[in-house]
């Protein structure tokens, strides 16, 4: 008899942990779902009391964006990061496009390597990154085509995505997109969603237009998937809007996004929950060790939702 079991390869104690938390009652139904995976849900379950305990005006949410926000694949297709997105005849040529295509093939499957630690890839992830950046700004990229761009290029957010966002708006609770992808485009793909509220800030790789809106450089330093913990000491940290929550609600889809919330001060509480996208088999190990909640193969945000909807619904909510 075969099992719908996508985590075959990992420890019995783990496996033992996460049968426990699938045969027990817990205040959050949508944590009992075969797709959620906890190594210490009573941890989990601890930290979410004290966040509602809490209340929503000392929460914040940090975001990783391509894969987080944005799905990993949609109908069977894989769903454009917002670098892919750039692929687009409006704004590079073919020859541009092969190149940055021939890129994606070596660097991903290092960036999603189990065996091969953060400071093996960064190097490479530098190398990766710094190759197409250069690339793009040889194109002469027009800013005025990019959300045209972006509207024809099928990028698509998580199911619920409308929830998720419109509730911390009305909270005022910040959600900061921390991506190492490509901010002008991220922003116009939550722009294009209608969900970019006054509580979102974006930390990612912008670019530089000149005075003729043509593409002459990204502003600030490079963000790569395993350099956000500098991001999050330079660049969040002195925020003022993140700087007295203490409270951190983290998604991301690698573990390099687990570093999002290195900049923030006094920490309290920090529930982590963690896609896993690809790889799983490989990989359910390791992102169950590290972050708090694991979704596997789920492209929505039902579990956020309810998170967020649990911790926010205690005194002081609306
Ligand atoms: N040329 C590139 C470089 C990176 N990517 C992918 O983008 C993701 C980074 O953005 P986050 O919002 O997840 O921080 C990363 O996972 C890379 O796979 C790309 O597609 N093309």
């Amino acid at each position: 008899m075969t099992y719908p079991v996508p985590w075959i390869n990992i420890p019995v104690r783990t496996a033992l942990a996460i049968w426990y938390q699938w045969t027990t009652r817990t205040e959050l139904p949508e944590l009992s779902k075969v797709s959620v995976l906890m190594r210490q849900r009573n941890k989990v379950e601890n930290t979410l009391r004290a966040m509602q305990h809490a209340g929503p005006g000392t929460l914040q949410v940090i975001s990783d964006f391509d894969m987080t926000l944005s799905r990993f694949a949609h109908h069977g297709k894989r769903v454009p990061t917002t670098h892919n997105i750039l692929d687009h005849r409006l704004l590079i040529d073919e020859d541009c496009a092969c190149n940055m295509r021939k890129l994606l093939k070596i660097y991903y499957p290092i960036e999603i390597d189990p065996s091969l630690t953060s400071e093996q890839k960064i190097p490479l992830m530098v190398e990766w990154w710094t190759k197409v950046h250069h690339l793009l700004i040889q194109q002469k990229i027009q800013r005025d085509m990019l959300a045209q761009a972006v509207q024809e290029s099928g990028v698509i957010l998580r199911e619920g995505y409308e929830v998720f966002f419109d509730r911390l708006a009305e909270l005022q609770v910040p959600l900061l997109i921390f991506s190492a992808g490509v901010g002008d485009i991220l922003e116009e793909v939550v722009r294009q969603s209608q969900v970019f509220h006054p509580n979102v800030h974006v930390i990612s790789n912008c670019m530089d237009f000149d005075a003729n809106g043509v593409l002459r450089g990204f502003k600030g330093p490079l963000i790569h998937t395993f350099n956000k913990r500098e991001g999050a000491l330079l660049l969040a940290a002195p925020l003022p809007e993140l700087r007295e929550r203490p409270n951190v609600l983290l998604l991301g889809d690698s573990l390099g996004d687990l570093a999002m919330a290195d900049g923030v001060a006094r920490p309290r509480n920090l529930l982590t929950v963690g896609f896993l996208n690809d790889q799983v088999e490989e990989r359910t190990e390791s992102y169950v060790e590290a972050f708090d909640i694991v979704l596997v193969k789920d492209e929505t945000m039902e579990v956020p939702n309810a998170v967020l909807k649990f911790i926010t619904s205690g005194k002081d909510a609306k």
